[in-house]
């Protein structure tokens, strides 16, 4: 009887759902599509004769169907970004004698101009929601928080403990970590755990501030204080953070004259601006950041060694990207999903050319040179998954600088293997032309293929 049923499924499906202006899929326990109506093709201009059999991920843009499955749990009315617009689904576990078998997908609108309007209707909704969100972001200036760090490292992990245990209390948190690591996420992190969040997130790069200015961007000044000055005077950044949290980037490029006048600040809790006469209270957390030593600074009296003790009560050390391998791949998947959010463009992961180029990279530059290679190659490909070709021209080059430690024998492995997974990219994996690119015999290139893992 079951066999039979099983033999009759599809005919099953199509009878019930066939003619339903629905859109209907079902799933297997795998989550490959088993069956997708009339209606739900044509909304995704797909072939039905050509989907049966592959995953849902790859008919249908952002789908959780295979979730479903996973998990067991329905999902009910849920929003669904299609094609830059939201659409409204229900997704069903299927079970059969106490076991998932699939899951049904339904999604609920009957025709394009209801749809439209309960989109648009939506979009309303989210623009209201998203106006909101940036009004308390402008307010309080702090766009991140801890659950935005994204990470598999021991050592961040621990950094992102200390951040619960300190974030609370009003001490001066020193970030240090090469450029492009995450310093500013951690001081968005840090302000936003604190009992400081309702109020402002200031933040003040030390080195674009030329140094005649610095003392009037930092703590103000009165009407008439010098030629130029504004009518009505201008309150300083240490003002504008008053009861919440200064950040200082790049503290090492902040003059000496400006260092002595920010101690002095922080101790007396009093701000004066330049020209006036009575100085003014100020309730301020300091978070400072730096990718220089300052400890050499203060040996060559270019930092002072006073003000280095008062925002170096907690220290936090955010190692470069080149030290946490595992986390390359983690933030290069989120980095993916977050540019394609942000441009709409569907690409869904890297060949493993580029998993392998992205691994052994040294990233002077860091998370924003990968979320900025990324955003490059999301650009230039045609495809769903990013390509050796598509990385910007400068990483193609053959001249990668070799890391520290490496053999020669390890650096011409690594560019045999290279070689080896480009040619079979761009051969479509068929060895005999890959191996005739490469200039070697098909036994020679499977004994590699077999070296390398490929
Ligand atoms: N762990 C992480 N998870 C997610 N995104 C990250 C992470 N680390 C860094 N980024 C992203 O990388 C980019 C650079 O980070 P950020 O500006 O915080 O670095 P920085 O150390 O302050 O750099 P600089 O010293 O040059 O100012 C940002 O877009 C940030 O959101």
């Amino acid at each position: 009887m079951l066999s039979i049923l099983e033999d009759y499924r599809y005919d099953v499906l199509e009878t019930l759902f066939g003619n339903v202006e629905h859109c209907i899929v079902v799933v297997d326990r795998s989550g490959c599509v088993s069956y997708m109506n009339d209606s739900y093709c044509r909304f995704l201009d797909v072939q039905k004769s050509t989907i049966t059999g592959q995953h849902v991920t790859e008919i249908i843009e952002n789908t959780r169907m295979h979730i479903v499955v996973e998990t067991g749990e329905e999902e009910m009315a849920d929003l669904q970004k299609i094609r830059g617009d939201y659409m409204i689904a229900h997704r069903i576990p299927l079970w059969e004698n106490g076991e998932i078998i699939g899951a049904l997908g339904m999604v609920l609108f009957r025709d394009t101009d209801e749809w439209k309007i309960m989109n648009t209707h939506i979009k309303d909704l989210l623009l209201e929601l998203e106006t909101y969100r940036n009004q308390m972001q402008q307010q309080n200036g702090a766009k991140y928080s801890l659950h935005d760090i994204i990470t598999s490292s021991p050592e961040v992990l621990q950094l992102k403990e200390k951040i619960r245990k300190t974030a609370h209390s009003d001490v001066s948190v020193l970030l240090r970590g090469e450029s492009g690591t995450g310093k500013e996420l951690f001081a968005h992190s840090i302000h936003h755990l604190s009992e400081r969040s309702t109020k402002p997130f200031v933040k003040v790069n030390c080195a674009a501030i030329p140094e005649h200015l610095i003392e009037a961007e930092l703590f103000g000044y009165q009407e008439g204080a010098f030629t130029g000055a504004k009518k009505g005077g201008k309150p300083g950044k240490f003002q504008l953070a008053h009861g919440g949290t200064l950040f200082l980037d790049e503290i090492g490029d902040m003059p000496l004259h400006a260092q002595v006048k920010i101690l002095r600040t922080l101790q007396e809790g009093e701000v004066e601006a330049v020209g006036a006469v009575q100085p003014q209270e100020v309730d301020v957390r300091i978070i400072a950041a730096t990718n220089q030593s300052l400890e050499t600074m203060i040996k060559e009296q270019r930092f002072r060694e006073d003000l280095f003790y008062r925002i170096n009560v907690v220290q936090m050390d955010i190692p470069p990207l080149r030290a946490r391998r595992g986390d390359i791949k983690v933030l290069s998947k989120y980095l993916l999903q977050k540019v394609c959010d942000r441009t709409g463009k569907r690409v869904q992961d890297f060949s493993p050319a580029v998993q392998d180029f992205f691994s052994q990279y040294h990233w002077p530059g860091n998370v924003r040179e990968l979320e900025n290679v990324i955003e490059s190659a999301v650009h230039m490909t045609d495809r769903k998954v990013i390509g050796y070709e598509d990385l910007p021209p400068h990483l193609q080059s053959p001249s990668h600088p070799v890391r520290d430690g490496q053999s020669l024998k390890m650096v011409v492995e690594q560019a045999e293997k290279q070689a080896i997974q480009l040619a079979l990219e761009e051969s479509s994996g068929d060895k005999s032309i890959a191996a005739q690119r490469l200039c070697i015999g098909k036994s020679s290139l499977y004994e590699k293929v077999k070296k390398y893992n490929l």
